[in-house]
Parts: C-alpha cells; sequence; structure tokens
C-alpha cells in the first residue's frame, strides 16, 4: 500500500491473512486474502502458483516478528475461478479460494470478513480503505489478493479483492487500483465454499 498507514492493532480487527510460500528454507508473503469461513480464505487467482506450496497466517500484525495471536494452516484445496485467464487480467475473475487445514478460532486477531450482497454495486466516490503488508514504495506488490473494506450500514464489509494497478505502479495518477468485485461472485463463493 502506498501513503498507507500501520493498522491500528486490534481495532476493528481485519479478516485480512498473509498468503505465505515456501522457499529455500523460508516462508515468504506473497499475498493478502480473506478469511470468509474458519477454513476457507478468498484471494486473487493470479496469486496462485501451482508449483508453490502455501500456507496461510492469519491474526499476523508484524510479519517479522510472533506476536502471539498468528494461527498459521497449510492449505488443503486450492479453486480457482474456472473462467480466469492470467493472459487477460482486464477480462476479470481474478479471485480464487483456499481451503484451510484447519478451523480458525475466531477471536480480537481474527474475524471472518462480512461478504457484501449479491449484485450490490456501491456509488461512485464511496468511502473504502485496503489492507496488506504489500510494498510501499517501488510496487505495492503483495497486496494483491488483499480486501476492499468498505462500510455499509456501520458494518465493514469485505467489496473487493485486490486485483492489479497500472504496469507504471501503484500510484499513478489517472490509473486507479482495480478490484474484483466480490458481489458479483457472492453465489460462485457460496456454493464452493460449501456455504449454506
Ligand atoms: C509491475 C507491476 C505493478 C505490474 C502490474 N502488476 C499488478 O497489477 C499485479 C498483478 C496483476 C495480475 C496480472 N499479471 N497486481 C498488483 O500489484 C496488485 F495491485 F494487485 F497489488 C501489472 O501487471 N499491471 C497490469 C497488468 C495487465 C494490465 C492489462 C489491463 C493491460 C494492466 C496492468
Amino acid at each position: 500500500v502506498v501513503g498507507g498507514t500501520e493498522a491500528p492493532a486490534r481495532v476493528s480487527p481485519p479478516p485480512q491473512v498473509s498468503l505465505q510460500y515456501y522457499s529455500g528454507g523460508g516462508w515468504y508473503h506473497t499475498c493478502g486474502g480473506s478469511l470468509i469461513q474458519r477454513n476457507w480464505v478468498m484471494t486473487a487467482a493470479h496469486c496462485v502458483n501451482n508449483n508453490l506450496n502455501y500456507r496461510v497466517v492469519a491474526g499476523e500484525h508484524n510479519l517479522n516478528a510472533n506476536e502471539g495471536s498468528e494461527q498459521i494452516f497449510s492449505v488443503s484445496k486450492i479453486i480457482v475461478h474456472p473462467y480466469w485467464n492470467s493472459n487477460n487480467v482486464a477480462a476479470g475473475y481474478d479471485i480464487a479460494l483456499f481451503r484451510l487445514n484447519g478451523y480458525a478460532s475466531l477471536n480480537g486477531a481474527v474475524q471472518l470478513a462480512v461478504l457484501p450482497q449479491e449484485g450490490t454495486i456501491l456509488p461512485n466516490n464511496y468511502p473504502c480503505y485496503i489492507t496488506g503488508w504489500g510494498l510501499t514504495r517501488s510496487e505495492c506488490r503483495g497486496d494483491s489478493g488483499g480486501p476492499l473494506h468498505c462500510a455499509v450500514n456501520g458494518q465493514y464489509q469485505v467489496h473487493g479483492v485486490t486485483s492489479f494497478v497500472s504496469s507504471q505502479g501503484c500510484n499513478v495518477l489517472r490509473k486507479p487500483t482495480v478490484f474484483t468485485r466480490v458481489s458479483a461472485y457472492v453465489s460462485w463463493i457460496n456454493s464452493d465454499s460449501g456455504r449454506s
């Protein structure tokens, strides 16, 4: 995130998770995600590389410190939207679901995302914010897949999944960040993640 501020610890705990991959003996943050059920995470399809071994960390605040609130899960299943085409991010469908090998405990640091009503489109200039551990200067890489939080009737909902920015970088005039509109995928999410 460019021009952001550190999240107030433990205040309105976001459903933000860190998606990490294993390489050369260590785990690396690669994308954000949102906890949508105790054992399901929603992220961007462009975050998925089938050659990588992933884990999900919920209750993460400082990536480089163990703060005691972290809950770490391996991933038992990855569902990428069937229409996702990695050669055409502009076409959309940049959304994927990770099933966790366990159930997150919900507490002060770990909460579920509230998804919007199917089809909801917020008015222009509606105030929303993004969270993530992405880079804060050159690119914003690492924020991909993370949540766009918008308050509706006093309740924060995850309306977007961070998808892409201009190839000139993250904070370019007249080149807005593009999010996958979650409300267009609510039935797909509910059917694939076994939600009622
Ligand atoms: C150096 C970085 C900033 C390049 C930039 N990267 C991105 O936008 C990446 C991944 C995009 C998925 C497609 N591979 N996403 C992000 O950085 C995110 F904004 F999500 F955090 C990009 O590819 N942008 C892009 C890609 C395709 C288009 C088509 C619409 C032409 C436009 C911009």
